[in-house]
């Protein structure tokens, strides 16, 4: 085991990132809040899900990295990782590709990609399941073809096709020689 972890999972919109992300939490591994241009789905809310904020309030100093994905930028600050490392030796996070990219940049040795793999037709039946509207999701399945979420990125430890919940955490968990 290393003496400080961060998660990274990676994987296209509706592979389940979120939902694994939720039961890692429960089980006290905290979740790096990113912070996003993007409006909030019904349901979601400020400071848990992601920081929301306009585009003015972004300042790049204070991130790590940002990226833009379908128009909208997100990125993940400096402070939300000092200060979630300071009291934890293991946290997550979902980020896209150039995120795992400049995680393991910026935190080789702390950083653990996991790639939730997913095929199309599971992607369209989990985003309808979750309740994004059919334009979303052509506009999010064209997003991810054209910016190779469906192939693992270079830095991936670890892919897990993620059928079952529980099993997917399992695997993260037993990988990283946690019991949580
Ligand atoms: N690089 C980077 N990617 C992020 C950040 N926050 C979220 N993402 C990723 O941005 C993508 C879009 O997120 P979201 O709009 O919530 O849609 P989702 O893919 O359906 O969960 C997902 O791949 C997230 O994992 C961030 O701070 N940095
Ligand atoms: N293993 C699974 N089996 C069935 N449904 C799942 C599974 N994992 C996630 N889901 C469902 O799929 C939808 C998309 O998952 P979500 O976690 O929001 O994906 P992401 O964050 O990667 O976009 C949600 O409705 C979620 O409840």
């Amino acid at each position: 085991m290393r003496n400080k972890c961060i998660i990274v999972m990676v994987g296209p919109s509706g592979s389940g990132k979120t939902t694994v992300g939720d039961e890692l939490t429960r089980r006290g591994i905290p979740k790096l809040v990113t912070t996003t241009t993007r409006e909030p789905r019904v349901g979601e809310h400020d400071g848990i899900d992601y920081h929301f904020r306009k585009m003015a309030d972004m300042n790049p100093e204070d991130f790590i990295e940002q990226t833009l994905y379908n128009h909208k930028v997100y990125g993940l600050t400096k402070s939300e990782v000092s200060k979630a490392l300071s009291t934890h030796d293991v946290v997550h996070v979902s980020l896209d590709r150039n995120g795992a990219e400049a995680m393991k940049a910026f935190f080789p040795n702390e950083t653990f990609v996991v790639f939730i793999h997913i095929s199309k037709e599971t992607m369209i039946e989990r985003m309808r399941k979750r309740g994004d509207s059919e334009e979303k999701i052509v506009e999010r399945i064209s997003h991810s073809h054209e910016n190779n979420e469906l192939i693992p990125p270079k830095e991936t430890d670890l892919i897990i096709e993620n059928i079952d919940v529980e099993l997917t955490v399992q695997k993260i968990l037993s990988h990283l020689k946690l019991s949580v």
